[in-house]
């Protein structure tokens, strides 16, 4: 049966800020407290989606999550109305306020990790949300993910959903952003590729000394286990720890892949030649030759690669076979990573296609092309069961960037968090939204 791949992108939401949140994340702690405009983030991932579609790559939405979360402030102690809440958090907590706040469910590549039908024991496509247990912020999302994944995926005969890993360090879980599939056709078993920082249960086990090691080995395992994958079709490879020290917070960050391609660094990964080789040896077993496109450091150092996203860009196989990357506009900006874009286009290589985008209000957040979608190989008849009311088109475009400009703000500091209002501007444009993408009562204030 003919397959495909679908990217779901996550919409930004309302709340979208910056709070110097993520620590190893350069980009989060180097703009902390500037002026975000939430509005323009929204439209410029819209602008994204949208120009996929158009492209003819299947696209869908994955809708944001509530922020303030007042939940988790009731959690910790915060009582009263919404208001009281709120202001008793910024008065007394303001950096536990801007976590529950922010806008993070934007990058969906840490929404969950993803086991096409092909290579699951059951035959189903399986979803387990990511704890993403580093951070605080981020370790609010799974359960909301969850609920979306579940509201969007539906039929329990085709998609199988599972908890998150155990909220804890030695399962700490990044979900896609860690997690990528090499195959040939996308219906047909491939290999899924694990990329850990740390294991966690060795004691001694070598890992990063500046930044934390987000992912670790055992959750991927763990992940692998409960999709059902077969050993023979799985590879796990560790990050090298001088990269996550250098700002490589995430896989993504330094590697991308798809189909039959790897692009990414020389020093993506610990022993890069015995991963290439076992990731090699494991497609050919498919009937796949792998083609692995690696960047010299003396073309693109470390710092360039973190600082340009160039593998935070999307790898996207197009109807004609040859691959199309999707870059954000800092690879144009910055001269070097713009002139090895230039010599990959001329090398002949299966790269044949280059297009920027302006995401530059969620790349101020560490946030790339990459990090703004989750990927979901899907059969034909899958992809028919998806709820229909999330796919991309020109009336799902323009009711979107409508509903934006009804709801959003252009500009949001670190002291509009405490105004109630944006709560209630916020719960109200996603109530509106639910009614959109007909994913019911998912919410908790609507429950
Ligand atoms: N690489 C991938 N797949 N995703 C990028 C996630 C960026 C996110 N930034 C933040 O959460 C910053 C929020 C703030 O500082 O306001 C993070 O570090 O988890």
């Amino acid at each position: 049966m003919q397959a495909f791949e679908a990217n779901f992108d996550g919409l930004v939401g309302p709340t979208h800020n910056y709070a110097g949140l993520s620590h190893g994340n350069v980009a989060s702690t180097g703009n902390a407290h500037g002026l975000a405009n939430p509005k323009e983030a929204a439209l410029q991932g819209l602008a994204k989606m949208k120009a996929l579609a158009d492209m003819g790559f299947k696209q869908g939405v994955l809708a944001p999550h509530a922020r303030p979360d007042t939940q988790a402030l009731r959690k910790l102690g915060f009582a009263g109305n919404d208001a009281a809440v709120l202001a008793r958090a910024a008065k007394e907590a303001p950096a536990i306020l801007a976590a529950v706040s922010s806008a993070s469910p934007m990058w969906t590549a840490n929404a969950a990790t993803v086991s096409p039908s092909a290579d699951t024991h059951d035959g189903r496509v399986h979803f387990t949300p990511a704890n993403l247990n580093n951070k605080f912020h981020r370790s609010l999302e799974h359960e909301q993910t969850g609920r979306l994944l579940k509201a969007m995926f539906a039929d329990e005969n085709r998609f199988a959903h599972h908890a998150a890993l155990p909220a804890q360090m030695h399962f700490g879980d990044e979900g896609a952003a860690n997690h990528t599939r090499f195959c040939g056709d996308y219906g047909a078993r491939g290999v899924e590729f694990f990329v850990y920082g740390r294991a966690a249960f060795a004691a001694g086990a070598p890992g990063p000394s500046r930044y934390p090691a987000r992912q670790t080995l055992e959750a991927s395992e763990a992940i692998a286990r409960l999709h059902g994958l077969a050993p023979e079709c799985v590879v796990y490879a560790r990050q090298n720890a001088d990269a996550i020290d250098a700002g490589v917070f995430h896989n993504d960050v330094i590697a991308v892949g798809n189909g039959h391609v790897s692009f990414h660094h020389e020093l993506a990964f610990a022993d890069q030649a015995a991963v290439l080789a076992e990731l090699s040896a494991k497609l050919a077993a498919q009937g796949v030759a792998f083609e692995a496109v690696e960047v010299p450091a003396d073309e693109v150092s470390l710092e360039d690669a973190v600082h340009s996203y160039l593998f935070n860009s999307q790898l996207l196989r197009r109807s004609d076979g040859r691959m199309l990357l999707v870059v954000p506009e800092e690879c144009r900006v910055n001269p070097r990573v713009s002139a090895y874009l230039d010599r990959l286009l001329a090398s002949g290589g299966p790269i044949a296609e280059v297009r920027v985008f302006d995401l530059k209000q969620s790349m101020q957040n560490g946030g790339g092309p990459a990090c703004l979608r989750l990927r979901v190989a899907l059969t034909e008849a899958e992809a028919a069961a998806v709820n229909p009311a999330v796919w991309m088109d020109d009336a799902l475009y323009a009711r979107l960037t409508g509903w934006v400009g009804r709801h959003y703000r252009d500009r949001l500091s670190a002291a509009d968090l405490a105004d109630p209002a944006l709560l209630a501007e916020s719960q109200q444009a996603l109530d509106e939204l639910t009614g959109i993408l007909s994913l019911g009562s998912v919410y908790p204030f609507q429950r």
